[in-house]
């Protein structure tokens, strides 16, 4: 992990290659002294994450409630009882009636999205930022009831604070943020934060002053602001969490900080495989347009009904996993019944996703984009495909991701065609500094209107 922590290469690649050269049920490897277990069998993954998930409730991730008060109360970050208050407190708010209700505030993104590539027929244009201001505009308006506009103002505040947020080009925060998943020790001796304290105080302001506007003027939105607002106002004695504005803006700071680069990264790699593979894009467009011409615009039952885009979407997912691993640390000694293997107490545990997704015994010529794949869900093996995690733990904004990915797509390919130029880099490389996955210098492709 040397050359991880260094900035030599990219996670996504060690892990592959780490479960690539071994051919074992699960792997020993040490990460800065820290002793980790890289699980590879689907079956023992199956265990850890969901059948015996109360030995692996946590992430392996340093938490400091006085350093760091808002990671320690995120969902991403948060332990044990902490962990089960705030998630069963947020898990309604992400059901598909919550989402479906917030479509009209997506579709109003969507269209500035549209509009922007409008303005740049012809030209080639770096999709990763373009995306990114989409996904700021989408979520600001979602999770802080703030339309950012960074599609039409380019230098919105909103977005430097986003992109401040994790900052994994600066090559301290960099560091920080490794230090939380490897070297925990460092976050106490300096005291580190997980997301940039400047960006959460912005961030925290912005909530407070929503939550008082909409208090005195009585606005009601049906995003997240409502329904946190809700959940506090709902509370009884005998809640045992409860929230406060700090804790209610922690969960607002993680959507942000969870869901930005996620959704927009998402979107530019698929944009990216639909340019290099003219059929897909072709067909795609066909099952777009005809179902835009069935009802005249895009509704929650149109975007969900369209197979095709879902397989697109499921393949790119596939080809580039966000989160290149989930972890999880023992809270106690376990023994694999199956192995015999005793995991003391304390042992991290490695989800290679990276190398699930590209084993081709589970998808036959992994390096090709194949949405085909998708067409029978039934036929992918369980925990080999996990983009979005597994079990009671697993990524609580799916849903929300995969409607504005989808958004974007559909009214992206419906009025433009992608093609990839000299700028585009085929094969693509990976920017071994940050913690998503992401490609260096940028998705270039060439917009034309058709
Ligand atoms: C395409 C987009 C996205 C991808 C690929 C993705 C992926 C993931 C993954 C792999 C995890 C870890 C799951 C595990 O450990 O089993 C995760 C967790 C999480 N994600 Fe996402 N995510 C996406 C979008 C979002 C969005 C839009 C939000 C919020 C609005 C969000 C919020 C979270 C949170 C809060 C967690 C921690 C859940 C917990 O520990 O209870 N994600 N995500």
């Amino acid at each position: 992990m040397y050359s991880v922590a260094t900035r030599k290469e990219h996670l996504f690649e060690r892990v592959r290659a780490i479960y690539r050269k071994y051919k074992t049920p699960f792997v020993g490897i040490h990460i800065f002294n820290q002793p980790h277990l890289l699980v590879r069998s689907p079956e023992l993954l199956k265990k850890i994450l969901v059948k015996d998930f109360d030995k692996f409730i946590n992430r392996n991730i340093a938490t400091n409630e006085s350093i760091d008060p808002i990671s320690f109360h995120t969902l991403f970050a948060s332990k044990d009882a902490t962990w089960r208050n705030v998630r069963g407190k947020m898990t309604p708010v992400f059901t598909s009636g919550k989402i479906k209700l917030m479509l009209p505030l997506m579709k109003e993104c969507a269209k500035d999205l549209n509009a922007y590539l409008t303005k740049c027929n012809g030209e080639t244009v770096e999709f990763r930022k373009v995306t990114k201001k989409y996904s700021v505009d989408i979520i600001s308006s979602c999770a802080f009831g703030i339309n950012s506009n960074c599609l039409k103002n380019a230098d919105s505040e909103i977005m430097k604070m986003a992109t401040k947020l994790i900052d994994f080009d600066s090559f301290v925060r960099s560091i920080s943020i490794f230090s939380f998943f490897f070297i925990p020790k460092f976050v106490n001796i300096f005291r580190l934060t997980f997301v940039d304290k400047t960006a959460s105080d912005y961030l925290i302001d912005v909530f407070k002053g929503t939550i008082k506007e909409r208090e005195e003027k009585k606005i009601v939105r049906n995003d997240l602001i409502d329904l946190l607002n809700h959940l506090r106002k709902n509370e009884t004695v005998n809640d045992t969490y409860k929230f406060d504005d700090m804790k209610m803006a922690a969960q607002a700071i993680s959507f942000f900080s969870a869901g930005n680069d996620t959704t927009s990264l998402t979107i530019s790699f698929t944009l990216y495989e639909l340019a290099l593979n003219k059929e897909v894009q072709d067909r795609l467009r066909q099952e777009v347009r005809e179902s835009f011409d069935e009802v005249g615009d895009f509704t929650y039952e149109s975007v969900q009904g369209m197979k095709y885009l879902d397989w697109v979407l499921s393949e790119a997912l596939r080809k580039y996993p966000l989160t290149t691993f989930l972890n999880r640390i023992s809270v106690a000694d376990y023994t694999f019944e199956e192995t015999g293997l005793t995991l003391d107490k304390g042992v991290c545990v490695l989800v290679p996703v990276a190398g699930l997704h590209f084993d081709p015994e589970y998808f036959p010529d992994p390096e090709k984009f194949i949405p085909e794949r998708f067409s029978d869900k039934n036929n992918i093996k369980p925990y080999t495909y996990m983009p979005f995690g597994e079990g009671p733990r697993n990524c609580i904004g799916q849903r929300f991701g995969l409607l504005v990915s989808k958004i974007a797509l559909a009214y992206m390919i419906k009025d433009f065609a992608f093609e990839p130029t000299s700028a585009t880099s085929i094969p693509i490389k990976f920017n071994p500094g940050s913690l998503f996955l992401q490609n260096k210098g940028g998705i270039h492709l060439k917009v034309v209107k058709i």
